[in-house]
C-alpha cells in the first residue's frame, strides 16, 4: 500500500464556516505574499486553490487565473500532465490567461507530495510566466513535496 491512504486527511474546509477565522487566514496569506515583489497575477489550483486565490488576487490587484483539470475550461488551453500515486493527471490553463513574462504566484490549499505544485509551475513556465512564489497554506511536511519544487515556496501551516 501507497503512503498517501495511511495519511490523516487535512481538511481546510471548516475554516471557511467562521466568517472571522477565514477573513485571518486570507490576511495571513496576503501577508505571506507581500515580501514577493511584482505578482501580476495569482493561479489557483482547483478545487481548494479556488477558495484563496480570488480574495488574494483582489488584495493585491492583480489577475486570478484558475488552473483547472483536463477538459473542463473553454477556449485553447496549456497542458500539464503529471504522475499520482496511482496514474496520471492534467491540469489546464486557458491560453491568453497568462502573458509571456508574468510574474505568477500559484496557490493551493495544500502541499503534500507536490506533484500538484510541480505540475502548476510547469504549466506557467510553458506559459512563458515566471513562477515568484508557491503559496500552500497547509504542508505535510514529511511528504518532502518541497524538494520535488525548484521555485520559492512557502507555507502557513506544517503538519509531520
Ligand atoms: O501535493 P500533492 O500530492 O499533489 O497533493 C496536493 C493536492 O491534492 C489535493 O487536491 P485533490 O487532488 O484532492 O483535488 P481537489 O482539490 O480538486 O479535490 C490538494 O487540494 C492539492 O491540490
Ligand atoms: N487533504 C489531504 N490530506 C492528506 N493527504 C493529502 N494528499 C492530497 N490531499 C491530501
Amino acid at each position: 500500500m501507497g503512503l498517501l491512504p495511511s495519511l490523516n486527511p487535512r481538511d481546510i474546509l471548516p475554516v471557511l464556516r467562521n466568517p472571522e477565522v477565514f477573513n485571518d487566514l486570507n490576511e495571513e496569506i496576503y501577508e505571506a505574499s507581500k515580501s514577493t515583489t511584482g505578482i501580476e497575477c495569482v493561479v489557483g489550483l482547483e478545487s481548494r486553490g479556488f477558495l484563496f486565490g480570488p480574495i488574494l488576487a483582489q488584495k493585491l490587484g492583480v489577475s486570478f487565473v484558475p488552473a483547472r483539470k483536463k477538459g473542463k475550461l473553454p477556449g485553447e488551453v496549456i497542458s500539464q500532465n503529471y504522475e499520482l500515486e496511482y496514474g496520471t493527471d492534467c491540469l489546464q490553463i486557458q491560453k491568453s490567461s497568462i502573458t509571456k513574462g508574468q510574474k505568477v504566484l500559484i496557490i493551493d490549499d495544500l502541499l503534500a507530495t507536490g506533484g500538484t505544485m510541480k505540475a502548476a509551475c510547469d504549466l506557467v513556465t510553458k506559459a512563458q510566466a515566471d513562477v515568484v512564489l508557491c503559496l500552500c497554506v497547509i504542508e505535510l511536511v514529511g511528504l518532502k513535496g518541497k524538494e520535488l519544487l525548484d521555485k520559492p515556496f512557502k507555507s502557513l501551516i506544517t503538519f509531520d
